[in-house]
C-alpha cells in the first residue's frame, strides 16, 4: 500500500502509510493499542474505504479491481467470525461457496488445511465445542481454502495460552516459507517475531516509524533488542510484552 491515510472525523488513524508484504515472507506489523492496525486491516478488506492512497493485492488495485484483489486475500480478523452452531466442516464449506470453489475442490482443500492444523478428526464437531485455540486454527484453515497469495491476520493470538500461541506463530511461519505466500501479521507481542527471517513494520499513532529486516530496525534504533527498538519507536506506549 502507498500513501494510505484515514481519519475518523477529526481523528487521524492512518497518516500516509506505505508498506509492503513480500511473497514468501512473514511481515510483523508491530504497534501498540491505537496505532492504527485494525483500521489498516479494515481498509485492506474494504470494510472501510479511503480516497487517499493506493492498495494493491497480488498486483490488483483494490479500488479498481476489488474482486480480483479480494480473491487473492486471506483474512483472519481480530474477533472470531465463525458460526458457533455450525460444524467445523460446515463453516469451511460455506466460505468455499462464497469464494466460488467447486464442491469437490472445496472438500479437498478443507481436508488439506484441517489436516495440516491437526483438526481433521474434529471436522464434524460444532465450533461451539472447540476451545479458543482450536477455533483460531479453524479460522486460519478457512482463510487458506482459496489459496490466497496474501494472508493478513489481526492480532490472531490474543487471549491464547503460550503453547497455543507458539503453535500458531510457528505454523504461519512455516506456511510462509513453504508456500511462498505473503503474510502480514499484526501484533504487539515482540516474541512472535523471528529475528532471523521476518520483516518488521512499526506503526505508532498512524504513522510508520520503522520498517525492514530486524537488523535494519535495530540499527535505526541504535538498539540490540527488538523490545528496546519497539520502545524507542513507540514512546509513551505501554511496554511491549516479550512473552505472555
Ligand atoms: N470507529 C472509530 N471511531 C473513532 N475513532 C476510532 C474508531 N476506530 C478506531 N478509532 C481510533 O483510531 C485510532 C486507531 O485505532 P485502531 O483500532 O485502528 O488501532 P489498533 O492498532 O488496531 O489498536 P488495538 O490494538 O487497540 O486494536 C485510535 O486512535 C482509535 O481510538
Amino acid at each position: 500500500m502507498t500513501g494510505l491515510s484515514f481519519r475518523y472525523g477529526e481523528r487521524v488513524a492512518l497518516d500516509e502509510v506505505s508498506l509492503s508484504a513480500e511473497a514468501g515472507r512473514f511481515t510483523a506489523l508491530l504497534g501498540p493499542n491505537g496505532a492504527g492496525k485494525s483500521t489498516l486491516f479494515s481498509l485492506l478488506t474494504r470494510l472501510l474505504i479511503s480516497r487517499q492512497g493506493q492498495i494493491r493485492i497480488a498486483g490488483h488495485d483494490l479500488e479498481r479491481q476489488p474482486r480480483a484483489a479480494l480473491a487473492a486475500l486471506g483474512v483472519v480478523f481480530q474477533d472470531a467470525t465463525l458460526d458457533l452452531d455450525l460444524t467445523v466442516a460446515q463453516n469451511l464449506r460455506y466460505f468455499s461457496r462464497l469464494h466460488g470453489l467447486p464442491p469437490r475442490q472445496a472438500e479437498q482443500r478443507a481436508e488439506e488445511e484441517l489436516t495440516r492444523l491437526g483438526l481433521w478428526e474434529r471436522r464434524n464437531e460444532k465450533v461451539r465445542a472447540l476451545n479458543g485455540g482450536h477455533r483460531r486454527r479453524v479460522e486460519i484453515a478457512r482463510a487458506l481454502l482459496h489459496r490466497p497469495a496474501v494472508l493478513i491476520l489481526d492480532e490472531p493470538t490474543v487471549g491464547l495460552d503460550p503453547p497455543t500461541r507458539r503453535l500458531l506463530v510457528d505454523h504461519i511461519h512455516q506456511l510462509c516459507a513453504t508456500t511462498g505466500m505473503a503474510v502480514l501479521w499484526a501484533t504487539h507481542l515482540i516474541d512472535e517475531v523471528d529475528p532471523i527471517s521476518d520483516r518488521v513494520v512499526i506503526l505508532h499513532r498512524g504513522r510508520i516509524r520503522a520498517a525492514g529486516d530486524v537488523p535494519v530496525v535495530l540499527a535505526a534504533a541504535h538498539s540490540d533488542s527488538l523490545a528496546d527498538a519497539f520502545r524507542h519507536f513507540t514512546p509513551e506506549s505501554p511496554p511491549a510484552q516479550e512473552a505472555c
